[in-house]
């Protein structure tokens, strides 16, 4: 639920404050996500339920920052102010995070995908006629494709990010407002694409705070090549169990 915390200050917040969080018995990475907003000015007239709602419903489009953090081997930041992506890595000596990774740009094309493919069989045919293609080096890069996946977004895209490749959930089961659109903004700010398989993520207007769609991310070509496939969205989303 949107809280609004006063009238003047200038920027809202979205965020995902523990994303893969079932994976922490297991001692799997996690992380946070963050999307920044200036705040509506033409919202400040009405009561703040309604207010808060509309400017968190801003389409990505209108992010002027994005950031996540993963908790792993090191614990990871990084942020996007729109002139880039740059990686900072926690210093566990002083606690200062030391700029690791300027201009952060993701590979055009990667040799990995990331999805769940025990839902192979959920999935329509476009989606897997690509994964059966990149894994058999049968897509535009003559290499065989290898998978992996986390199961911890964060985890999975920032190895997206750094490596090439793709991550993604054909299902609708990631959140547009504070998943989606703030690892999209950062995806394209590292010359990346994020896509929800028909429509860029950025441009999506949101109409609810836990809207949930497919996402696909990762390397401009590789994404740009998967979109081609047309038919990539699962319609069928049975509710897993794990
Ligand atoms: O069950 P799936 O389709 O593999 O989804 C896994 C995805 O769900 C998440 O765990 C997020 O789900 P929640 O927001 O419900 O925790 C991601 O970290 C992960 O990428």
């Amino acid at each position: 639920m949107p809280i609004w915390l006063n009238d003047t200050a200038p920027y809202v917040v979205v965020f995902d404050p523990l994303d893969g969080s079932r994976n922490i018995d297991a001692s799997i990475p996690t992380g946070s996500i963050f999307g920044i907003y200036r705040r509506l000015e033409e919202t400040d007239g009405l009561p703040e339920a309604e207010k808060a709602e509309l400017n968190v419903l801003q389409r990505g489009e209108k992010l002027v920052a994005a950031v996540y953090s993963l908790y792993s081997s090191a614990t990871v930041l990084c942020v996007s102010i729109g002139s880039g992506a740059h990686v900072f890595t926690l210093d566990r000596s002083n606690g200062d995070f030391v700029l690791t990774n300027s201009n952060l740009m993701m590979p055009t094309r990667g040799q990995i995908y990331s999805v769940n493919d025990a839902r192979y069989f959920d999935w329509p045919e476009g989606l897997r006629n690509y994964i059966d293609d990149v894994r058999q080096g049968k897509g535009q890069n003559p290499k065989k494709y290898s998978a992996r996946y986390i199961c911890s977004l964060v985890a999975d895209f920032h190895r997206t990010v750094l490596y090439g490749g793709l991550a993604m959930n054909p299902r609708a089961h990631l959140r547009l407002v504070y998943e989606a659109n703030p690892l999209s903004f950062i995806a394209e700010q590292s010359g990346g694409k994020g896509s929800d398989g028909k429509r860029r993520i950025l441009d999506i207007q949101p109409i609810e705070l836990h809207q949930r769609l497919p996402l696909f991310l990762g390397s401009a070509d590789d994404i740009s090549e998967l979109l081609s496939y047309k038919n990539i969205q699962q319609l069928v989303n049975p509710g897993y169990e794990v």
